[in-house]
């Protein structure tokens, strides 16, 4: 598994963000780009080699594998590659995921039409794919891994694309196990209900 740790300070990461930030912010555009577009074809053509050009200039050197958790000496966490918030990853949407005194973690984003199911609709995988991020890093207990062990949801109505805010707060904890409660809601109110069990691996358990 790749947690590793980065040897950089804070002013490296500062830098690596301001760099790596702006590239995936134009790939995620060029995403929903080339869904939406409605060019001639001779232009998507054009923009096909472009993209290829490009493409094959970013592969001449990379690592081998994914992103992985990085951290840094300080204790900074980098999941720059994850699904969900990783600031590398151009199908992230991405969220910012902010936790509030009590511990309830919240996020405002928006998921645009590379993220549909059914027209105009978020897809339910991705509905499930938010509310397991937002539930595993609220049920997250110091630097303790901890793992879906069962994801629970209740597509309550359909959820629009468009502007979206999700939450989680732990219910119990019992032993190894956290119950996280959460929801995803449009400005109506909430439309998929989720609650999770997630586990301390027992190859992490001391
Ligand atoms: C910025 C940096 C920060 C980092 C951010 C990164 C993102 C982080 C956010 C991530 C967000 C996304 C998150 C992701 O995407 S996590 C990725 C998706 N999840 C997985 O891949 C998990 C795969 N499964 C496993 O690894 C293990 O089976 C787990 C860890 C689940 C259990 O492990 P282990 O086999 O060692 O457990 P045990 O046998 O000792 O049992 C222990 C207790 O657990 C109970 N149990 C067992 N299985 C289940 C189950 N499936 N549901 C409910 N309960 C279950 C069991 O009855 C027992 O209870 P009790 O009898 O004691 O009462």
């Amino acid at each position: 598994m790749r947690f590793t740790v980065e040897d950089i300070d804070t002013s490296e990461v500062a830098r690596r963000k301001a760099l790596y930030g702006p590239l995936t912010e134009v790939v995620r555009e060029l995403i929903d780009a080339t869904i939406r577009t409605e060019v001639d074809d001779d232009t998507i053509r054009e923009v096909h080699a472009q993209v290829r050009a490009a493409t094959d200039r970013l592969r001449a050197r990379q690592s081998d594998g994914p992103f992985g958790v990085r951290f840094t000496n300080d204790g900074d966490g980098m999941a720059w590659g994850n699904a969900v918030i990783g600031l590398r990853n151009a199908i992230a949407p991405p969220l910012t995921i902010a936790r509030d005194p009590d511990g309830t973690h919240r996020s405002q984003f928006v998921l645009g039409a590379a993220y549909e199911g059914p027209p105009g609709l978020v897809h339910g995988g991705i509905c499930a794919l938010v509310l397991d991020q937002i539930l595993g890093m609220t049920a997250l207990a110091g630097d303790k891994p901890s793992f879906t062990g069962t994801l629970t949801l209740r597509f309550r109505r359909s959820t629009p694309l468009g502007p979206l805010r999700a939450q989680a707060r732990v219910d119990r904890v019992e032993g190894v196990k956290t119950f996280v409660v959460g929801s995803l809601s449009d400005a109506d109110g909430v439309t998929v209900e989720a609650e999770g069990v997630f586990i301390l691996p027992a190859w992490a358990r001391e």
